[in-house]
């Protein structure tokens, strides 16, 4: 199937000619143990622009996005080779701060996973933890303006100490997606984040996505093709571990290069 864009998502697929480059990926493959999951792929990530990584089951999106913040120090068996930059530091340097870095580049997961903690504390948490408010008159302001940004506020400003776990599906990946502004990210990596919610709750998040184009550097891995070219104005296309094609979200939806890429979109395979 081929996407057919309205007006309102052609413009929004129409990429930023300002790019400002927050991340480049040069050369990375990882390994998870003798098997190799990402062969050589490079890539910049800008601000003004949402990237979307696309690309059948097993190709590698996952395993990419991790390694933007490091999410696969965690894997024993995962080996990155390669060099990653934010604004020009290695971020694999022995000199970064893993924990930082994390704060820098945020992570929202597939399944909403807040804190069994009051709504206020999932937020406050990161705050404290990196010493971002001196008083409590400066944690409530983060915690508001980290709602307000998430689209959550309304819904949540009467009960801010019931627990966030008691919010719905949405709500909560709103509330994930308010945790990890609160700590003032540079770029916010979306690993699947609309998986496991209905089309109302999707269109709620798509929409919070386009409102926060151009605060943060946002990289969205989707199975949803549609999501994708509602949502993003640079796409990537993956398969086999390999990137394929990247570029304009408008140029690979409606004229891709590669044929891989043409066949992936008009669902010939994935
Ligand atoms: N922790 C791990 N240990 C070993 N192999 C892994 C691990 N995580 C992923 N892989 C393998 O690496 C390859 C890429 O997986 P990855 O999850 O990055 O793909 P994906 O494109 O995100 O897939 P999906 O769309 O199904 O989530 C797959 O072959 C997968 O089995």
């Amino acid at each position: 199937m081929t996407v057919t864009a309205g007006d309102d998502i052609a413009a929004k697929q129409q990429a930023s000619a300002i790019e400002t480059t927050k991340m480049t990926a040069r050369d990375v493959s990882v390994f998870y143990g003798p098997k190799q999951a990402l062969k050589e792929v490079s890539i910049d990530v800008s601000t003004e622009n949402v990237t979307a990584f696309i690309g059948p089951s097993g190709c590698g999106k996952s395993t990419f996005l991790r390694c933007l913040n490091r999410m696969n120090d965690t894997v024993d068996s995962a080996k990155v080779t390669g060099r990653i930059e934010l604004d020009q530091e290695d971020i694999y340097s022995p000199k970064m701060d893993v924990v930082q870095l994390r704060a820098r580049v945020g992570m929202v997961f597939q399944k909403p996973n807040p804190f069994p903690k009051s709504i206020y504390e999932n937020i406050a948490y990161g705050p404290r933890i990196h010493g971002l408010a001196r008083t409590k008159v400066e944690m409530d302001a983060i915690v508001e303006r980290s709602l307000r940004r998430a689209g959550l506020w309304e819904e949540v400003k009467d009960r801010l100490n019931d627990s966030g776990t008691a919010l719905s599906g949405g709500q909560q990946q709103r509330l994930c997606i308010a945790r990890a502004i609160a700590v003032d990210p540079e770029v916010i990596l979306m690993d699947e984040p609309c998986s496991a919610l209905d089309p109302i709750a999707t269109a709620k998040i798509e929409e919070l996505i386009d409102d926060l184009r151009g605060k943060y550097a946002i990289v969205i891995v989707t199975h949803n093709m549609q999501q994708a070219a509602r949502v993003s104005q640079k796409t990537a296309f993956f398969h086999l571990g390999t990137l394929v094609e990247y570029g304009n979200t408008k140029d690979i939806f409606t004229n891709p290069r590669e044929p891989r890429t043409k066949d992936y979109i008009t669902g010939r395979y994935g």
